[in-house]
């Protein structure tokens, strides 16, 4: 198992907010977590990169155990790759994208310039983006090309998980689309493990092999989403799935 959950409580000061949640996630599988505003799927993903402690239970990703520690931080931050709701959030406004996008290289790989520039060229077009962008500032760059931005750092770090948090809802919807369709070339072609949080669950359907859902910081479900349509999900899971549709 890439992550396993065992009864992960966490609280903001001693408000609990997730509570005694248990899961798994092979390597390579895709994990969506699903859940309206305020369920826990932030705090979560925030417990699995390092940056939010535990209260109770246990974590480990690739049979490490994981509390968040300035050292487990260290250890994760090259394994536990993040894609934020808000791009620009994670950007210095000052940074060329060729600066941003050398970071993970010069951070935790030893290659010369030109390997570099050719990674660099190489994740541009992977993510499509112009290679002109390069030179220019960060803060200069449109909503969906800081997103592609983000990404292309996260991949360029080679990690083996990538959590995606909400990465399409601060975008208009024709750049959501693009987006989504990226998200889902990256999902098939790359043998990484995802964590894709969104509140839309046919969206997770079409992103994920297994899918927790979850209410007020608890588990209401765990599934395969193949097996979305089996007759003992939760009310509350089948109320989420008819809200959108799906037949
Ligand atoms: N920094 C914080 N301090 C105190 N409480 C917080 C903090 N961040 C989140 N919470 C609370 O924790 C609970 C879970 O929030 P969280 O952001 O994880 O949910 P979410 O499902 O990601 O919501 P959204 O979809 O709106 O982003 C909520 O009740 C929220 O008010």
């Amino acid at each position: 198992m890439i992550i396993e959950a065992k009864n992960l409580t966490a609280a903001y000061q001693k408000k609990k907010v997730l509570h005694d949640l248990s899961f798994t996630l092979k390597k390579g599988e895709k994990l969506g977590i699903v859940g309206e505003s305020g369920s826990g799927k932030s705090t979560l993903t925030r417990v699995l990169s390092g940056f939010h402690p535990t209260i109770k239970g246990e974590l480990s990703i690739r049979e490490r155990p994981v509390q968040a520690t300035v050292k487990d931080r260290r250890w994760l931050c090259k394994l536990v790759q993040v894609v934020f709701q808000d791009p620009f959030s994670s950007l210095d406004p000052q940074q060329t994208v060729q600066q941003v996008l050398e970071e993970p290289l010069l951070n935790f790989f030893t290659l010369t310039k030109e390997e570099r520039n050719q990674q660099l060229l190489e994740i541009v077009e992977e993510v499509n983006l112009e290679k002109d962008l390069l030179k220019q500032k960060s803060r200069t760059v449109s909503g969906g090309q800081a997103q592609r931005i983000c990404i292309a750092r996260a991949l360029l770090a080679r990690p083996d998980i990538l959590i995606c948090d909400e990465p399409v809802t601060s975008l208009d919807m024709m750049t959501q689309i693009k987006i989504l369709n990226l998200l889902k070339k990256i999902v098939t072609e790359k043998q990484l493990s995802i964590v894709f949080v969104s509140h839309d669950i046919s969206l997770v359907f079409e992103l994920c092999d297994t899918v927790l859902v979850l209410k007020d910081g608890k588990k209401m479900d765990f599934f395969k989403a193949a097996d979305w349509h089996r007759p003992e999900r939760s009310s509350y899971t089948n109320k989420l799935i008819h809200s959108v549709h799906l037949k």
